[in-house]
């Protein structure tokens, strides 16, 4: 088990998630940090353990280096066993299962959809953040339905960090802001960017860089 420090969840920004194996997988979550990802998402839904507990050891110490939180997808066991977080869909054990094999610093995540019923139920279980989606058709994600943003707006009454994800590019993204998400959660828009430092840098840009903006 690796007993790093997590950071806590504060702030706004890209939430970086990985989507399967890639021969580059270190590197390429090492350019989503470097381009600025505020939280990084370990997704690997293939079932080689050994593979699975490898990298998610090793992309848990890239994040304590660069001090952003370190979230395992739907894995409660591999989250524990790495000193992260999880992330958890309806398919997914309770946020109180979770709680209690991670503990109470650990950040639990959650999948809302497009459910302001389920984040209510979710908040009042302990979730951390409250996940929404998909906000436009999403090529690594074809069969999520989309839901409205204003799933977003009314979200910012339940007081816990609003995520957006699903379809987001740097072209659509402004939007989701500005209907009230605190983070951005993308795949595909950055992970198969040539350039994956340059692409994330793009999209914390949109938080960092709005003249006369007071947040
Ligand atoms: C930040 C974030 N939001 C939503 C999801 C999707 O979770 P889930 O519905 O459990 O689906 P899978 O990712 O398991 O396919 C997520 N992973 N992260
Ligand atoms: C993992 C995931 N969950 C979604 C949801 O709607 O819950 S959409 C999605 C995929 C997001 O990938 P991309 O940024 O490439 O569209």
């Amino acid at each position: 088990m690796t007993a790093l420090l997590q950071p806590r969840l504060t702030g706004k920004g890209i939430y970086a998630i990985t989507d399967g194996p890639r021969d580059d997988l270190f590197a390429a979550v090492e350019a989503a940090l470097a381009g600025g990802a505020r939280l990084l998402q370990y997704r690997d839904k293939t079932t080689d353990t050994e593979r699975r507990r490898a990298e998610a050891d090793e992309i848990s110490r890239i994040c304590a280096r660069y001090e952003v939180p370190f979230i395992v997808n739907d894995d409660v066991a591999l989250a524990r066993e790495t000193g992260g977080g999880v992330h958890l869909g309806r398919e997914d054990v309770p946020v109180a299962e979770a709680r209690a094999a991670l503990g109470p610093e650990a950040i639990v995540g959650v999948s809302c959809y497009g459910s302001i019923e389920r984040a209510r139920q979710l908040r009042a279980e302990g979730a951390d953040y409250l996940a929404f989606g998909a906000m436009y058709p999403s090529s690594t994600k074809p069969h999520a339905p989309v839901t409205a943003h204003d799933v977003l707006t009314q979200a910012k009454a339940l007081g816990l960090p609003v995520v957006a994800i699903g379809g987001i590019t740097v072209d659509n993204a402004q939007v989701l802001i500005d209907a009230g998400a605190d983070y951005l959660a993308l795949v595909s828009a950055i992970f198969a960017a040539p350039d994956i430092q340059t692409a994330t840098r793009r999209f914390a840009d949109l938080f960092d860089s709005r003249p006369g903006l007071i947040r």
